[in-house]
């Protein structure tokens, strides 16, 4: 089912538009086919200034602030000051966003999350564009429940979740349950936003802790991974999926490596050729409904031995897909790989991007 696309253009809005998540929105949407940046907002510190001199100093993207962006007066980030828009992108630090984000959806916003804040919601779908796009079914509850005729909220997951649920979803949907999943990542350092990780602490070097990452992704994934009630009034999690994570910061500007060790519950096991094969073929609702910015090929299944790595493989799907090597067995759980995703890209914005279109295309956002 491929769905026709909005053919007047829809006013959007960026909360926390001057970091790192904020940028790559700018970047994205600038050449996006329906989505137009109308207004920008961030901290006091920057309200008031012109986007280009807001951001001048943290701008980090290899293209330039888009013209149209860059002369935009940054708002201090309230719904107020954002009436010119029907949609909101939100990349706040997570220490504001949760009143902020809540403000926006009671002022009846089509607000899409990237912060932790509403993850774990019980009317919040934590949705990974290429994972769980049905989870958006919950939408007319959730507006019911807060009283409200158009808005409604929708939450990213963190940006090594987002990686790991993918290839996840093609093996549960292919071969049933997954019943334990060990997973260490390599976590760029732009994850930590601007300006993160001191360089001290990084350049040449590893530090074995993110904190409370390791968590996030234990609880994520289930919610990610599981389903909706039948009167789509709640989420129901993946059952019996153990999820054990071991988190690094590595010396990478963009890109988050993960070391995946899968057991299966059936038997017997799909062979490493059956794995494979499904990875390779994996297609997501997104994609099945036309959203543009939807990766041709939501997983690419590396052949050479040493890859993926994020040098040469960030940009697999502009951004959006996953790539995964090294498919092999392993001999204590079932299958082990390798996988990389763009942390602020898939991991961030580029999810954000792809569940407004779902959203449009299933007539959510009026
Ligand atoms: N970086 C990544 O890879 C990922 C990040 N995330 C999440 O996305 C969000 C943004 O992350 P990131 O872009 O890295 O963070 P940054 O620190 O780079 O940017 C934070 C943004 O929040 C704004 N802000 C800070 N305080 C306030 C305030 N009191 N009121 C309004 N705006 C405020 C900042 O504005 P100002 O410039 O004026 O200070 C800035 O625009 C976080 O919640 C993060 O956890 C999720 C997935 C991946
Ligand atoms: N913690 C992630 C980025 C992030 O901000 O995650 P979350 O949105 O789950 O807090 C990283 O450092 O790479």
């Amino acid at each position: 089912m491929s769905v026709q696309q909005p053919k007047e253009k829809i006013p959007v809005g960026i909360l926390g538009a001057t970091g790192t998540v904020g940028q790559r929105f700018i970047q994205l949407l600038d050449s996006h086919p329906y989505f137009v940046v109308a207004a920008v907002g961030a901290s006091e510190r920057s309200a008031g200034k012109l986007y280009s001199d807001a951001a001048s100093r943290s701008w980090k993207q290899i293209t330039t602030i888009p013209a149209a962006v860059g002369s935009l007066t940054v708002q201090k980030c309230a719904p107020e000051n954002f009436t010119s828009c029907r949609v909101i992108f939100s990349g706040l630090d997570s220490d504001v966003a949760g009143e902020i984000e809540t403000a926006f959806l009671k002022a009846e916003f089509a607000v899409f999350s990237n912060a932790k804040n509403h993850r774990m919601d019980p009317v919040v779908p934590l949705m990974v564009p290429l994972v769980n796009a049905h989870h958006l079914d919950i939408i007319p509850h959730q507006r019911s429940l807060h009283n409200l005729q158009k808005g409604f909220l929708v939450t990213n997951a963190n940006c090594s979740t987002t990686g790991l649920v993918v290839p996840l979803k093609a093996l549960q949907d292919a071969f049933g349950p997954l019943s334990r999943v060990i997973v260490t990542t390599m976590q760029a350092i732009s994850g930590a936003g601007y300006p993160g990780v001191p360089s001290l602490d990084i350049l040449g070097n590893i530090v074995p802790y993110i904190s409370g990452e390791e968590e996030k992704l234990e609880i994520e994934a289930a919610k990610i991974l599981g389903g909706l009630s039948t009167n789509a009034t709640a989420f129901v999690e993946a059952p019996d999926m153990k999820v054990s994570a071991s988190c690094n910061r590595v010396p990478v500007i963009d890109g988050h490596t993960e070391s995946v060790f899968v057991e299966f519950k059936n038997r017997p096991a799909p062979s490493i050729e059956q794995v494979t094969e499904v990875l390779k073929s994996y297609v997501s609702e997104a994609q099945k409904i036309g959203a543009p910015t939807a990766p041709e090929h939501v997983i690419e299944v590396a052949t050479l031995p040493d890859r993926p790595q994020p040098r040469l493989d960030i940009n697999a799907g502009n951004g959006n897909a996953v790539v995964v090597g090294r498919v092999r067995e392993c001999n204590i759980f079932d299958v082990k790989f390798t996988l990389l995703s763009h942390n602020t890209i898939l991991g961030a914005a580029g999810s954000s991007i792809l569940n407004a279109e779902v959203a449009v295309a299933k007539g959510l956002i009026v």
